[in-house]
């Protein structure tokens, strides 16, 4: 069975394609091979290969560029799912498509339910949300994962952002009261694997479709998460320049951005954590394996 992911590049798309490996042929074209832009070529590829299961991990995710290349989100985050959806509902296959706690206002100190109301405050989000809708609107089957904060071994993300600045600088200041969970890329696709069952050769949902948070347990700020990843690259031996004391938490107010970012991340997992049985790690284990992984590189 043909296994499309797309965005196999990116941080999650790369960890799909280490869990999904054994389960059939990979296909996950670059960039290059197949610009997710272009709806013809995307129908093309998918006439060619006939995927039996579809993993979207491409999106539009530069939160601040999307303000102005609202376009360019539009397609990737909003057309590309529902393309994606109406080939897997006209062929019968499943797709797992990933979103996001940016869909949801920020107000409050509530975790969110997954049939919360939305009200996403960027075009991120808003574009987000559409994918969202567009693929449960398809009639395919599906799985949605809103997943927060992730971040990898590889890729650009805030803990790599942090692990550089924290050896170039000597003071940081960062958001206090932005609430949510860090998610390793490597938990969201062990989850995506954990969701399926084998039938011969074929993959097909276990669990009821739907929307799931995907989140690890436990909260923080950016500034908690800051601080746990340089607590932890500490003790690994990382030479940091910055300290725990030099790193200052501010509000959201004092780190003007073109996008706004919802104050209030959390996200319920209870509804992922009865489906499949299990309790989600809390976050902190989850970033001790992903910076060992860095560090190793
Ligand atoms: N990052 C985060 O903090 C969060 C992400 N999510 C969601 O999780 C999913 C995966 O995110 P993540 O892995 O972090 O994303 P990344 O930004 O790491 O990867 C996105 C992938 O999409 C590909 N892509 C973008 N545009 C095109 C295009 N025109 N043609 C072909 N490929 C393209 C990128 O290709 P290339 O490698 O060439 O750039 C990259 O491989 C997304 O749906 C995202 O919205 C949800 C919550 C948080
Ligand atoms: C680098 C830096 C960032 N920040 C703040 C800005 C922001 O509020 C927060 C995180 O920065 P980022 O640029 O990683 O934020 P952002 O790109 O908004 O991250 C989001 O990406 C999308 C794709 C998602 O879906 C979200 O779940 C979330 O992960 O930290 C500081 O306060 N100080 C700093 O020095």
């Amino acid at each position: 069975m043909n296994i499309f992911i797309t965005g196999g590049n990116g941080q999650v798309g790369f960890e799909l394609q280490r869990q999904f490996a054994p389960f059939g042929t990979i296909l996950a074209p670059t960039r290059q091979e197949l610009d997710l832009t272009n709806a013809d070529a995307v129908d093309t590829y998918l006439a060619k290969h006939q995927p039996g299961l579809i993993l979207n991990a491409a999106a539009y995710t530069a939160v601040d560029n999307a303000e102005s290349e609202p376009g360019q989100a539009q397609r990737l985050n909003a057309e590309l799912p529902a393309q994606l959806a109406k080939y897997a509902a006209k062929h019968g296959i499943p797709l797992v498509h990933y979103s996001t706690d940016y869909v949801y206002p920020g107000n409050g100190e509530t975790p969110w339910q997954e049939d919360s109301p939305t009200g996403p405050l960027s075009v991120y989000g808003q574009t987000k949300l559409e994918g969202d809708q567009g693929i449960i609107e398809s009639g395919a089957s599906h799985l949605i994962f809103r997943t927060s904060w992730v971040y990898a071994a590889r890729g650009s993300n805030f803990m790599k952002t942090m692990l550089r600045l924290g050896c170039e600088r000597d003071a940081l200041s960062i958001v206090n009261d932005q609430i949510g969970a860090p998610t390793a890329a490597r938990l969201i696709a062990q989850i995506t694997a954990l969701s399926f069952t084998v039938h011969g050769s074929r993959l097909s949902i276990h669990i009821p479709q739907g929307i799931y948070h995907l989140a690890p347990r436990g909260e923080t700020s950016w500034h908690g998460f800051a601080s746990e990843i340089f607590s932890q690259a500490r003790k690994a031996g990382e030479a940091l320049t910055i300290t725990p004391e030099s790193t200052a938490g501010i509000p959201t107010a004092e780190y003007p951005a073109p996008a706004q970012r919802p104050l209030n991340s959390r996200m319920a997992l209870d509804k992922l954590e009865s489906a499949l049985g299990i309790t989600m790690p809390p976050w902190q284990s989850q970033l001790v394996l992903t910076l060992k992984e860095h560090l190793s590189n």
